[in-house]
């Protein structure tokens, strides 16, 4: 009974490591049962702080959410845990050779809402919304120029807050993210998807391992869903190809029925006069080259000076 079982590898359990928000350790922990009930494994949470937790207030000049993802890397890496799940929406674009995105679960709704009293056209004139996000800003500001937009920053509690406060008429967050912190019940809206293109990889989530773990690879890989992983391929690909980060007003959304992917993607200028917005489709298999051919006839058409209007 005090004989110590060794390191948890070593008893067959495998590591999850998160991020310890409620967002990150729900989202983990449905990855996690999932994994169980398909294998028979014993999943264990591991709590990673990561540095970004820590200096949320510097986290625009710090180059994004990036630093939530290059901390829960470096525990991959030295091997502290086995593997990782992400907000497929804060995964840079740029590949980090020394991991495998071994699974891209079925896709939650990748919608944005609005939560305070009122739907969004009900606001009164000169109300004041907070987002933090340039492409929720730019977008709203075409639905509704005369309300004023506020940035706001910290986790989804605190944004709400400023709803719950009287600070702020409402605030807008992502419809999945909301979910896992059991507070979609507060969305008095769901924006369509033709109205506030959501940004790439919205409401998927992503799971890595280590690239040399091939057993690990093979066992996540029950987790993945083909459909979800060609949609936010060719969503990923025209942000890549646009050479834009998560804080660009970029947003892109694909679907494949299993047949076609239908991409749609758009820049929108920060005052929400102007954007560059186009749709295509094609063979899911081809999701990659998909995304990049419709970012390029973007930037063909002026989506780069749009871009450096706003983050430069
Ligand atoms: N950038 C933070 C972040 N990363 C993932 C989500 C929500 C879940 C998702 O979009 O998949 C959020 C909060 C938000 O945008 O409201």
């Amino acid at each position: 009974m005090t004989q110590s079982l060794g390191p948890a590898t070593a008893r067959g359990v495998l590591r999850l490591g998160t991020r310890r928000s409620l967002m990150a350790t729900t989202q983990s922990g449905q990855v996690a049962d999932r994994l169980a009930a398909l294998t028979g494994r014993t999943v264990e949470l591991v709590g990673v702080t990561t540095f970004g937790d820590v200096t949320k207030a510097q986290l625009a000049q710090l180059g994004g959410t990036g630093v939530f993802v290059s901390a829960l890397r470096d525990k991959l890496i030295e091997g502290e845990i086995d593997f990782a799940v992400h907000s497929l929406k804060d995964l840079p674009t740029k590949p980090d050779p020394r991991v495998v995105l071994a699974a891209i679960p079925p896709r939650d709704d990748p919608r944005d809402a609005l939560v305070g009293a009122e739907k969004l056209a009900d606001l009164a004139p000169g109300g004041l919304v907070g987002t933090g996000s340039p492409r929720r800003v730019a977008q709203l500001r075409a639905l509704r120029p005369d309300l004023e937009y506020v940035p706001i920053r910290g986790n989804a509690d605190t944004r709400i807050g400023k709803v719950a406060s009287g600070e702020l008429r409402a605030v807008v967050l992502a419809a999945a993210g909301l979910g896992r912190i059991g507070r979609a019940a507060e969305i008095s809206q769901f924006f369509d998807v033709a109205d506030m293109l959501p940004a790439p990889g919205q409401g998927a989530l992503a799971v890595e391992c280590r690239a040399g773990d091939a057993d690990l690879i093979d066992l996540l890989g029950l987790l993945d869903d083909p459909r979800t992983r060609t949609a936010v391929t060719a969503e990923r690909a025209v942000l890549a190809t646009l050479e834009a980060g998560c804080s660009a007003p970029v947003g892109a959304y694909a679907t494949d029925d299993g047949h076609i992917l239908s991409l749609t993607a758009a820049v929108v200028a920060f005052d929400g006069t102007r954007s560059v917005r186009k749709s295509t489709a094609g063979d899911p298999f081809a999701a990659m080259e998909l995304g990049r051919e419709l970012a390029t006839a973007m930037i063909a058409e002026g989506a780069g000076t749009l871009m450096g209007e706003r983050t430069h």
